[in-house]
């Protein structure tokens, strides 16, 4: 995985590459009618009579850097839309800007110019030449540009690299697997080297273990080269792990835009919730995203007495403890801290276990529960400083992985319920209580 997402950080994203607005695609002899119908109000329904409205009133701009997906069930107009993107369709209404440069509404000359300097599309069937080798598919772009034939192997070469398929240059793509024949496709788009890639449910012939291989792969390749992406597909986990943002489509309208986590945890409405509420949770979802707030954490200051005490408070079993600028030192668990002022201890630090399980925000929750499970204390979730930002109680993760709501504060008491008997624990407070302790 890219180290921008591994991080959490998002790419650069204040600059506007592809800009789309009010954009309407009808199919039909009457299709501007219609445009101006659906426009003062009127339904798909409506205007049947006078062509299929296929994308309705689309608005949405596309940030430098950014993997832009579009998805929606079959139909909803995701292929009329991305179309419209390098003018391959004509818009009804509306207007598409990249870079700066109108792609609707103008000649056939200057469109072709846009497309072979700004966006190059990748297809769900390749579309490789048969009869040219691996290297000369993946050089075509730069040939139409006239790029001279040296320089162009060249570069194909580079590029071909890239994307992993070094020591095929001279084949055919018949000789390839159908993954492969895709990194070509691929390939062909990056070498073009435009700032924009259009991909049209590039991955959906692909077997699943290839699928989710290429989709790494284009994160990766992603975060090297800086594209800016808009992604098609109907495949709503293929969605949530490559979007940054993601554009649900219905029947030719979008109805949320959104990044993966707010259409998962905030849907605009029953649709899009319904459309999320088979989606594999743990490859969306982060530690930070599923935390709580760390109440049960003190600092090691308030030693064994004041630990215990505060577990006694909260009914649970163990506790984070923290050093100097709220650092995760490790966690005591209260059999432990009990024994250990039976004893004389006073120094909460030479009762802390070390060991407990730290993740940074950002980190999948799909990689928590062998954490949870092997260590049997609820999870730290630390800021690159160390510093303690929040705590996952093993009970709260089942709940998220289970794709029960994640708001369980209850849940957090009941996690780690108390080892040992409340009782046992005030008695020893109130036997080993000296005047000036707390
Ligand atoms: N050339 C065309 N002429 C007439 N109608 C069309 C044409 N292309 C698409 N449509 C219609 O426009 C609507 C949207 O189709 P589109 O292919 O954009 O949807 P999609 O979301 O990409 O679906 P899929 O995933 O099946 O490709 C559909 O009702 C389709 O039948």
């Amino acid at each position: 995985m890219s180290e921008s997402r591994a991080t959490g950080e998002r790419p650069a994203v204040d600059e506007t590459v592809v800009r789309v607005e009010h954009l309407t695609k009808v199919f039909g002899r009457r299709a501007r009618e219609a445009a101006d119908r659906l426009a003062s109000g009127a339904s798909r329904d409506d205007v049947a009579k006078l062509g299929t409205a296929a994308v309705i009133d689309a608005s949405f701009e596309v940030r430098r850097g950014e993997i832009f997906v579009v998805m929606g069930l079959s139909g909803s107009g995701k292929s009329t839309l991305i179309r419209m993107l390098n003018g391959l369709l004509d818009a009804t209404s509306g207007t598409v800007e990249i870079e700066g440069e109108r792609v609707t509404g103008v000649d056939p000359k200057r469109l072709r110019a846009v497309r072979r300097s700004q966006v190059s599309m990748v297809f769900q069937h390749f579309a490789l030449l048969p009869h040219r080798t691996v290297l000369e598919n993946v050089a075509y772009g730069l040939e139409i540009q006239g790029v001279e034939r040296a320089r162009r192997l060249e570069l194909a070469r580079d590029v071909v690299r890239r994307v992993g398929l070094e020591g095929w240059e001279q084949r055919l793509p018949s000789e390839l697997s159908g993954g492969m024949q895709q990194r070509v496709g691929i390939a062909r788009a990056l070498c073009a080297d435009t700032p924009v890639l259009l991909m049209d449910e590039a991955f959906s012939a692909l077997d699943p273990l290839i699928r989710r291989e290429m989709q790494e792969q284009l994160v990766e390749l992603q975060a090297e080269l800086g594209k800016t992406i808009v992604f098609i597909t109907h495949d709503l986990n293929e969605a949530m792990f490559l979007g940054d943002r993601i554009a649900v489509m219905r029947d030719g309208r979008i109805v949320q835009i959104g990044t993966p986590e707010e259409i998962l945890t905030d849907p605009a409405n029953d649709y899009v919730a319904q459309f999320v509420q088979d989606v594999d949770r743990t490859r969306v979802l982060t530690a930070a995203s599923v935390m709580e707030p760390p109440a049960a954490a003190v600092p090691v200051t308030v030693g064994p007495r004041g630990a215990l005490r505060t577990m006694r408070d909260m009914q649970i079993s163990g506790l984070l403890v923290t050093g100097t600028g709220r650092k995760v030192l490790g966690a005591v668990k209260d059999r432990d801290v009990l024994r250990a002022i039976q004893r004389g201890v006073a120094d909460l630090g030479s009762l802390v276990d070390t060991s407990v399980p730290t993740v940074a925000p950002d980190t999948s929750l799909s990689d928590l529960p062998e954490i949870a499970i092997t260590s049997g204390m609820p999870i730290a979730v630390v800021g690159e400083d160390g510093r303690l930002l929040g705590v996952i109680p093993r009970v709260l993760l089942l709940a998220a992985l289970g794709n029960v709501s994640t708001d369980t504060s209850e849940f957090a008491v009941v996690d780690m319920p108390p080892a040992i008997d409340p009782l046992l624990v005030t008695q020893t407070l109130d036997a080993t209580e000296v005047p000036d302790a707390r």
